[in-house]
C-alpha cells in the first residue's frame, strides 16, 4: 500500500513537472514573442506572418546562387531576396521571425538614428540567439560582449590601435604582400595569368593578422585560419535553424563538426597565449597579444583584466574579424578596378605623384586620396560586413513606436548601401567621386553609410584596415595591371560577410 502511493506521489511530481516545463517553454517559446510581436504591430509595424515552429525561416531560404547574367552592382535582391520582397510590402523597418524569434528589420536611416541616440553602446546587447550559435567562432570576444564586459574588453583593446603601434605593424604588411607578389611573378612567368586573387589576398591579410597581432609563426596561423574558413563555410554555408526550439538538433552532425573545431582553434590559441605569458617579451610596439597580457599582469588594475578564457576569444575574434573584412574590401575593389580602367589608370597614377622614385612608407599614406574615395565606394557597394545586429535591453521609445526590451534586431547595411532613396538614381553605379568632398559620400542622411556599424561599437580596427588597404593596394597596382578573367561568375553572397561566391579570378599582367 506505502509502495503503490509512494509511487503515486512521484508519477503525480513527475507530471507536474512536465507540465510545469511544458508551461515554460510556451512562455518562452511562443507567448512572450507573440506578446512583444503584438506591442510593435501595435506601433504600426507590418511584416511577413510567421508559421509556429520556424518563423519565416523556409522563406527565407536561398536557393543555390544565381549567377548575374552581367556585372551589377544592384545587389540586394540577389544577396537577401526575402528582405528586398519583403520591405516592397512592408516598409523599411518591419517583423519577420526566426523559428520563434521576432526580429526588428531596419533599412531606415531616420528610425535608426532616432533609436540609436536614445541608447548608450553598453546598453546595447547582441541577440542571444547568435551569440549562442556563434560561440565557437567568437566565444565572448569583443563582437560579442555587452554592458561592463563590453567596456572593460574596449577599454583593454582600443590601445592596440594606436597610430604608433599601427605605424610599426606596417612593416610586417609590406614584407607578407610582397611575398605575395614574388608569388605571382613566378606564377605568371610560367603563362598562368589567371589568379583568384581573393584567395590569395585573404591568406595574405591573415598572415598579416597573425603576425601583427600574434607574433604567430606561419604553420600555427595558417592551421587556426584553415580551421576558421572550415568553421565559417560549416556554420554558415547551408541554411540552419536558428531560433527555432531544439534547432541545434536539427543539423546535429554540422553542430557537433563546429564545436569541434571551435575547440580545436582555442586550444591552438590557448598553447600560444600560455607560451607568452612564460616569455611577455619585449617587441618594439605592443601586439594585440602582449597588451592583452600586459594589462592582465598588472595587479592594481584588476578592474581592467581579461581571464585566459577571455584572452584566447579576443585572439579568435581578432583573427577571423581582422583578416576576412580587410581581404574582401581589397577584393571587391580589384573587381571594381579591373572593369573601371580609367581608375585603376588614376590610382596608378596617384601612387606615382606620391611615392615617386622613394622607397615606400607609411607616412606617404595619408596622401592617397583618390585611393580613399575607392575604398569608401567599394564599401558602400560591397560592404564586407553587410549588416549588424543588436538586441534591445531595455524599451526603446522611437516616436509612436516603443521597441521593447529584448527585441531583436537585423540592421540591412546592404539595403541603405544600395537606396535610391538616400544616394540618388546613380545609386548602383561605381563613382568614387561621390566622397570626394564629402565622408559620407552625399549620402542624404548621415546613418545610411555604415561600413563600419555606428555609434560607440563601430570598429576598432577601421584604422588598421585603412592602413593595410593602402599599403596592399600601392603594392598590387605598382606591380600589375588587372582585367576580369572570362571564367569570372558575379555572384555576391553572404556567408556571414558579403564574398564573392566562386572566387575572383583576374587576368594579372605585370607592368613593365
Ligand atoms: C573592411 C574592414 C572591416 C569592416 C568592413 C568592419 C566592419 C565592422 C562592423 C560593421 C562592426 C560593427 C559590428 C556591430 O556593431 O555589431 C565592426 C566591429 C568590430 N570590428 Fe571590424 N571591420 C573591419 C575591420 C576590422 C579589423 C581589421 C579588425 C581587427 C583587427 C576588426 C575588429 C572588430 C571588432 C573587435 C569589432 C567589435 C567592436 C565592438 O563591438 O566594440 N574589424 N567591424
Amino acid at each position: 500500500m506505502e509502495l503503490i502511493r509512494l509511487d503515486c506521489i512521484i508519477v503525480t511530481m513527475l507530471a507536474t513537472l512536465c507540465l510545469l516545463l511544458l508551461l515554460i517553454l510556451t512562455f518562452s517559446w511562443w507567448v512572450f514573442p507573440i506578446l512583444k510581436h503584438k506591442k510593435l504591430k501595435s506601433c504600426g509595424l507590418g511584416g511577413p506572418t510567421p508559421r509556429f515552429p520556424l518563423g519565416n525561416i523556409e522563406e527565407m531560404k536561398i536557393k543555390d546562387n544565381v549567377a548575374y547574367s552581367h556585372l551589377s552592382h544592384d545587389i540586394h535582391a540577389n544577396v537577401l531576396p526575402y528582405f528586398s520582397s519583403w520591405q516592397k510590402l512592408h516598409g523599411k523597418v518591419f517583423i519577420y521571425w526566426l523559428g520563434t524569434e521576432p526580429f526588428l528589420y531596419i533599412a531606415g536611416a531616420e528610425f535608426l538614428k532616432k533609436m540609436s541616440t536614445e541608447v548608450m553602446a553598453k546598453r546595447w546587447g547582441k541577440p542571444s540567439v547568435f551569440r549562442n550559435d556563434r560561440e565557437p567562432m567568437f566565444g565572448s570576444g569583443l563582437v560579442m560582449v555587452e554592458g561592463n564586459d563590453w567596456v572593460r574588453h574596449r577599454h583593454i583593446i582600443a590601445p592596440a590601435f594606436n597610430p604608433l603601434n599601427l605605424k610599426a605593424m606596417a612593416r610586417t604588411m609590406i614584407v607578407s604582400t610582397n611575398q605575395m607578389i614574388d608569388r605571382w611573378t613566378s606564377q605568371i612567368k610560367l603563362g598562368k595569368h589567371e589568379i583568384d586573387v581573393e584567395k590569395e589576398i585573404i591568406a595574405t591579410a591573415g598572415e598579416i593578422i597573425a603576425k601583427t597581432s600574434f607574433g604567430m609563426e606561419d604553420e600555427n596561423a595558417r592551421e587556426v585560419l584553415h580551421k576558421l574558413r572550415t568553421l565559417q563555410m560549416t556554420l554558415f554555408n547551408s541554411n540552419r535553424y536558428v531560433g527555432v526550439p531544439f534547432g541545434k538538433y536539427f543539423n546535429v552532425k554540422k553542430n557537433l563538426e563546429a564545436e569541434k573545431l571551435g575547440k580545436e582553434i582555442d586550444r591552438i590559441l590557448l598553447s600560444i597565449v600560455e607560451a607568452r605569458k612564460k616569455s611577455l617579451k619585449n617587441n618594439s610596439y605592443q601586439d594585440l597579444l602582449s597588451l592583452l597580457l600586459k594589462e592582465n599582469s598588472d595587479v592594481s588594475q584588476s578592474a581592467k583584466t581579461l581571464t585566459t578564457r577571455e584572452v584566447v576569444d579576443e585572439c579568435k575574434t581578432f583573427f577571423f574579424g581582422g583578416h576576412e573584412t580587410t581581404a574582401l574590401a581589397i577584393t571587391w575593389t580589384l573587381l571594381l578596378l579591373a572593369t573601371h580602367e580609367d581608375w585603376q589608370n588614376q590610382l596608378r597614377e596617384e601612387i606615382k605623384e606620391v611615392v615617386g622614385n622613394n622607397e615606400f612608407d607609411v607616412t606617404m599614406l595619408a596622401g592617397l586620396k583618390k585611393m580613399k574615395w575607392v575604398m569608401n565606394e567599394v564599401l558602400r557597394l560591397y560592404p564586407p560586413a553587410p549588416n549588424v545586429q543588436r538586441q534591445a535591453r531595455e524599451d526603446i521609445q522611437v516616436d509612436d513606436v516603443t521597441v521593447p526590451n529584448g527585441t531583436n534586431m537585423w540592421i540591412d547595411v546592404v539595403a541603405m548601401h544600395h537606396d535610391p532613396e538616400l544616394w540618388g538614381d546613380d545609386v548602383n553605379d561605381f563613382k568614387p567621386e561621390r566622397f570626394m568632398d564629402d565622408v559620407n559620400g552625399g549620402c542624404k542622411h548621415k546613418m545610411g553609410y555604415l561600413p563600419f556599424g555606428f555609434g560607440g561599437r563601430m570598429c576598432v580596427g577601421r584604422n588598421l584596415t585603412f592602413m593595410e588597404y593602402k599599403i596592399v593596394l600601392t603594392i598590387l597596382l605598382s606591380n600589375f595591371t588587372f582585367k576580369v578573367s572570362p571564367g569570372y561568375h558575379h555572384s555576391p553572397a553572404i556567408m556571414l560577410s558579403l564574398r564573392p561566391a566562386h572566387g575572383l579570378p583576374l587576368i594579372v599582367q605585370p607592368l613593365n
